[in-house]
């Protein structure tokens, strides 16, 4: 109701306002007339019903007729004021433009729900057709020539001309596809993961293994992970630098990128201190190319990636300005260093970290900042048919303690460790085999059984745990690129001499090119293509200027449809 000066001044404008009661009739409810009665007193304006000299009705009023009245209703430009045409080549530049933005790891399209994603994204699985180019067939062909009587199609081909014939197709597709569950691979001849067979996982993994090489593969672990995953905005894959292939979840990425597209996924590629720096940064080259990857060194006093890492997580913040707060969740193999990670971001010692893996049991809230929480997860291990139970050993899935016949694993230890590093850290030279090797190293140490035998159980056991906690240096090399600059990468990586600690000493990032610039020292140049001073930890806590990845962001919703 209008009170006040203004009321007062209609008042006075309108001049008498009581409705003849006395009621003085103020604006508020029912003030004004309603559409409803509006149209009842136009009704009446129509016109009284015309009648005779009896006062019988000869003409109906309008409101008495019922003929129903002859209704056009005019054009008017203004239906089509929110629709555009646009011309076919328009819109495949506008598919390519954001397809190519869409695919770079580097680039976030924020609010895709708001772009048209059926026109960017071919809808392969409605009706068995590919929509768009069921689209640009009825576009580029005539209609007569692909609808009606003189229709100029051509039949389906359905590559069997008879139901024998189909039945036999059927027996060859169950056989091939037998044949690639044998060999573990997909049809394209990549590995087969866990996931990727559905209900036939199991029974695909039809190895019989000790109890212990299935660990981080419980049902229990599996709805942990899937709780982190529902739970974050930001989901961190922590990988361990020395085999970062091994310690990838490809399962856990194509279930994000399928299930999750809104979530952020990016690699974190942990302990780098135990790399050259030169595998560290073609690991991350690589690695970019699926997803933004930084390298890291966890450790809460003497870190390495930190400053990087937390400058991200405050992009992906920025980014869900509109969110009180966003979550990030670390999933990864066992031991790779989640909890690490968490403790190193925080500056103290939030969450339980150990030597040995499934030290995390269940997830776990920690609060980096207002708007930023960390999620822990216990270490997840896709199972994968090709995987051997010395692969699975030496990812650090398992606690070496509950291995039996340890000896066995000896020999792809030696495989993956330069004999030099060997016997820098054993004093060993030139073993003739694996028992040699355990034999020497058990009388060296003092470690013989009850009458003089050397303790092989306890040594093997011994090797592989320095072998897991870097007590030997070894790395899995980076894959060559594809694109002839072979050589280079090889020299990038065998001249730069990492040495442990340089990730955080040295490194200058180039940040155009995402490529670390040229060191200054050169003081090692002639001590070959390995990297020496293994364990000496003097990596530097260098929070603001060690950025590997910068990610760009670019939000597409501006350029939209205006
Ligand atoms: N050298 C080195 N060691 C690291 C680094 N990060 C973690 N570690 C070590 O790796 C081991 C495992 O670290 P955690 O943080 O417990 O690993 P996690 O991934 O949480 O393990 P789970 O609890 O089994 O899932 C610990 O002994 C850490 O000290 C790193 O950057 N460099």
């Amino acid at each position: 109701m209008g009170s006040g000066k203004k009321e007062a001044a209609r008042k006075e404008r309108q001049g008498k306002t009581d409705d003849g009661m006395g009621n003085v009739r103020t604006k508020g409810e029912n003030f004004y007339r309603s559409a409803k009665k509006v149209k009842h007193l136009n009704m009446f304006k129509d016109g009284k019903a015309r009648r005779n000299a009896q006062g019988d009705i000869t003409v109906a009023a309008s409101y008495q007729s019922r003929d129903a009245p002859v209704a056009r209703i005019e054009p008017n430009r203004k239906w089509f004021g929110n629709t555009r045409v646009i011309s076919q080549e328009a819109l495949s530049s506008f598919r390519e433009a954001v397809a190519e933005r869409a695919s770079d790891p580097y680039q976030v399209l924020l609010k895709t729900n708001k772009l048209p994603m059926s026109l960017i994204r071919d809808n392969d699985n409605v009706n068995g057709l590919k929509q768009h180019q069921a689209k640009m067939e009825i576009e580029n062909n005539p209609f007569g020539d692909t609808f009606g009587p003189k229709a100029q199609r051509k039949r389906v081909k359905l590559g069997v001309s008879s139901l024998e014939d189909l039945a036999g197709e059927t027996a060859n597709l169950q056989r091939s596809y037998n044949d690639r569950l044998e060999h573990g691979t997909h049809e394209d001849g990549t590995p087969i993961v866990a996931g990727d067979l559905g209900e036939t996982k199991e029974s695909a993994l039809t190895t019989a293994r000790e109890s212990v090489f299935s660990k981080g593969q419980s049902k229990r672990i599996w709805n942990e992970l899937y709780k982190v995953i529902d739970s974050s905005d930001v989901v961190i894959h922590v990988l361990d630098a020395r085999d970062p292939d091994g310690t990838r979840c490809r399962s856990i990425e194509k279930y994000i990128r399928e299930e999750a597209p809104h979530k952020h996924l990016i690699f974190v590629l942990n302990k780098c201190d135990l790399v050259p720096t030169g595998v560290a940064a073609a690991w991350v080259r690589n690695l970019s190319k699926d997803y933004p990857t930084l390298a890291m060194h966890a450790s809460i006093n003497n870190s390495f990636g930190k400053g990087s890492l937390i400058q991200l997580l405050r992009q992906f913040s920025s980014l869900h300005s509109d969110r009180k707060q966003i979550s990030v969740g670390l999933i990864g193999y066992p031991n790779t260093g989640k909890s690490s990670i968490i403790n190193t971001l925080r500056k103290k010692k939030v969450c339980t970290v150990a030597p040995i893996p499934g030290e995390t049991k269940v997830w776990q809230y920690v609060t980096l900042m207002k708007r930023i929480y960390l999620i822990d997860c216990p270490g997840v291990v896709p199972p994968n048919q090709n995987d051997t139970e010395e692969d699975i050993l030496l990812r650090g899935v398992c606690r070496v303690e509950n291995v039996e016949n340890p000896e066995q694993y000896i020999p792809a230890v030696l495989k993956r460790v330069q004999p030099r590093h060997l016997e820098r850290t054993y004093g060993i030279k030139e073993p003739s085999d694996a028992i040699d090797f355990l034999s020497r190293l058990a009388r060296k140490g003092g470690r013989l059984l009850k009458g003089g035998e050397p303790d092989l159980d306890g040594v093997a056991k011994m090797v592989i745990n320095d072998f897991l906690r870097g007590k030997i240096p070894w790395f899995t090399p980076p894959p060559k690129p594809a694109n002839g600059d072979a050589e280079d990468e090889d020299e990038k990586i065998e001249g730069r001499q990492g040495r442990l600690g340089e990730m955080g000493r040295k490194r200058k990032i180039d940040e155009k090119t995402d490529e670390p610039a040229e060191e200054a020292e050169s003081e090692d140049e002639s001590s070959g293509p390995e990297f020496e001073g293994f364990n000496e930890g003097n990596a530097e806590d260098d929070d603001d200027n060690d950025s590997i990845a910068n990610l760009e962001i670019s939000d597409v919703e501006s350029g939209e449809e205006d």
